[in-house]
């Protein structure tokens, strides 16, 4: 799968590595670096709110703050009204940093020591406090600062991330900034895309700082920014010879008593993205009300893996999962799936049931945990998996050999040599239903002749934007089945 036309994302020590490499390879002076920093932030500012009554900006003591000394003696300098509260012991400044910090003072920048109160609740405030730099929970006067800047209520900018942002996880480590707009600089960060990030950088602007393209060619990483538009020209076009044939029977194993809803919305899912048949099968008693809702859709009671055989030989791709349920029955039928050898979406149940081994892995699987399943298949806790999603998909992949989609805010997608992350979607994703549609969409694309981590990439995307048209209509009671309409207009 060609990566390269992917935006990378950067851990907080890949970006440091870029910028030594500018620095020390390339000998772009830090303080360079830094003044480029200041310029976009300012520019980014300026254009954001263009006549500030004034400008606070608060500096800690690494180069994050040597960016905000830079910002305010631009600021300073075109007549804006511009104080500095200087967070952390001033006496600890050095380097870059120090340079930048009597620049500002050279050229008359206010810089008065922060005390709590003193962030009056009006103007811009720029969050130069902690950047890349952050190394655990925030502590002492930065906490305080923090909670002053949010407290304040003004407009705030934050330098390259939000103070208290995990860059490398999106955790808040005890305190965060919550920005408006947030400015960051040379790599985008893996943190500033998923868990609590979209809550904390409110819209996110990018500078390179004309860095020597080279250092990006110089400095591995392996994480990936998905982006639909560049998944769909995956897909390939229908010859006028087209036939069902050509696109895959796919075969939902799931639906037990009181979970009818959930196959029929992973099977409607799988014809809407344009699979050639779709089969289900499921509690007899169910039959009838999936014909009724999808005709197309050709469901068939069983009642073990025996009667399930013809359909798993006859079926291209397996979803299972969709309110498969835990009982004998659910059993059989998944050990019968995973015992046909063919290619499957395991969701739901199915992950339950191989998180407590009632099943083996095996090659040619698509896991796609939440949370919650992710936890029980790793067998740490839901926290640990949000703790550190990244490692948590690596984890999942490396247990199970399988294509991986932990499910979430910035879904992450492990696979192959990949770490693949979608930042589409929405808070009114979290209703019941939205899991089993994406299986269904992973499902079709993979029936329809897609590699398994391609099937992964390109189905979360389009569940995410999917779910981003529908919920122009509001977040909140955004249903699963609202979805099924859209995702045929996106495929176009
Ligand atoms: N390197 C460059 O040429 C450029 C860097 N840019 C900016 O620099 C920061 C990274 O700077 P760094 O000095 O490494 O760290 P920070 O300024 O982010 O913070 C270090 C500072 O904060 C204190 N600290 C760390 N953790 C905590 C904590 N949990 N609680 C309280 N205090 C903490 C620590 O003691 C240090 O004093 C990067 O983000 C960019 O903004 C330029 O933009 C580009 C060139
Ligand atoms: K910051």
């Amino acid at each position: 799968m060609d990566l390269t036309r992917f935006e990378t994302l950067y851990t907080a020590e890949q970006t440091r590595a870029l910028d030594r490499c500018a620095i020390d390879t390339h000998k772009v002076p830090g303080i360079t670096l830094m003044s480029r920093a200041a310029r976009a932030a300012f520019d980014c500012l300026i254009s954001t709110w263009p006549q500030p009554e004034c400008v606070q900006v608060l500096c800690g003591t690494g180069n994050n703050g040597g960016d905000g000394f830079l910002v305010a003696d631009m600021a300073h300098k075109r007549g804006i009204r511009t104080t500095v509260l200087q967070v952390g012991d001033a006496e600890k400044i050095t380097g870059d940093a120090l340079l930048a910090r009597q620049q500002a003072l050279a050229n008359g920048v206010e810089i008065l020591p922060f005390a709590e109160g003193a962030v009056l609740p009006i103007g811009v405030v720029v969050d130069a406090l902690l950047g890349t730099g952050l190394g655990g929970d925030v502590r002492g006067e930065y906490a305080t600062a923090i909670a002053e800047i949010n407290a304040a209520g003004t407009a705030v900018l934050a330098m390259d991330i939000p103070s208290g942002l995990c860059a490398d996880t999106g955790r808040v480590l005890g305190h965060a900034v919550r920005a408006d707009l947030t400015v960051t600089f040379i790599g985008l960060k893996r943190g500033l895309f998923t868990l609590q990030a979209m809550d904390y950088t409110g819209e996110l602007q990018f500078a390179d700082l004309m860095v020597p393209a080279q250092i990006y060619r110089q400095v591995p990483a392996d994480c990936h920014r998905l982006e639909l538009e560049a998944l769909l020209d995956d897909l390939v076009p229908r010859p006028a010879t087209a036939h069902k044939g050509l696109y895959g029977t796919v075969l939902v194993v799931g639906g037990d008593y009181g979970m009818a809803g959930a196959a029929a919305l992973a099977a409607e899912a799988a014809l809407r993205c344009g699979a050639g048949l779709v089969r289900v099968a499921t509690r007899p008693e169910h039959v009838a009300a999936l014909v009724a809702r999808t005709p197309e859709v050709m469901p068939r009671g069983v009642e073990s893996g025996e009667e399930l055989q013809p359909l798993l030989e006859a079926a291209d791709v397996l979803v299972v999962g969709p309110g498969l349920g835990q009982s004998p029955w659910a059993q059989y039928l998944l050990q019968a799936a995973v015992a046909s050898g063919k290619p499957m979406v395991l969701d739901a149940d199915g992950l339950n049931l191989l998180a407590a081994q009632a099943v083996q892995p095996r090659p040619g699987m698509i896991l796609t945990p939440h949370p919650g399943e992710a936890a029980r298949l790793l067998g740490i806790s839901t926290a640990a998996v949000q703790a550190d999603r990244f490692a948590a998909a690596r984890a999942l992949q490396d247990k199970f050999g399988a294509v991986v989609v932990l499910k979430g805010n910035g879904s992450l997608v492990a696979g192959d040599d990949a770490l693949l992350l979608s930042d589409y979607g929405n808070p009114g994703m979290a209703s019941g239903g939205m899991g089993d549609v994406l299986s269904g969409v992973i499902g079709s694309l993979l029936a329809q002749g897609m590699a398994p981590l391609q099937s992964a990439a390109l189905g979360v995307c389009l569940h995410g934007a999917a779910a981003d048209i529908a919920a122009e209509e509001g977040q909140r009671g955004l249903a699963a089945s609202d979805l099924a309409p859209v995702l045929r207009e996106l495929l176009g």
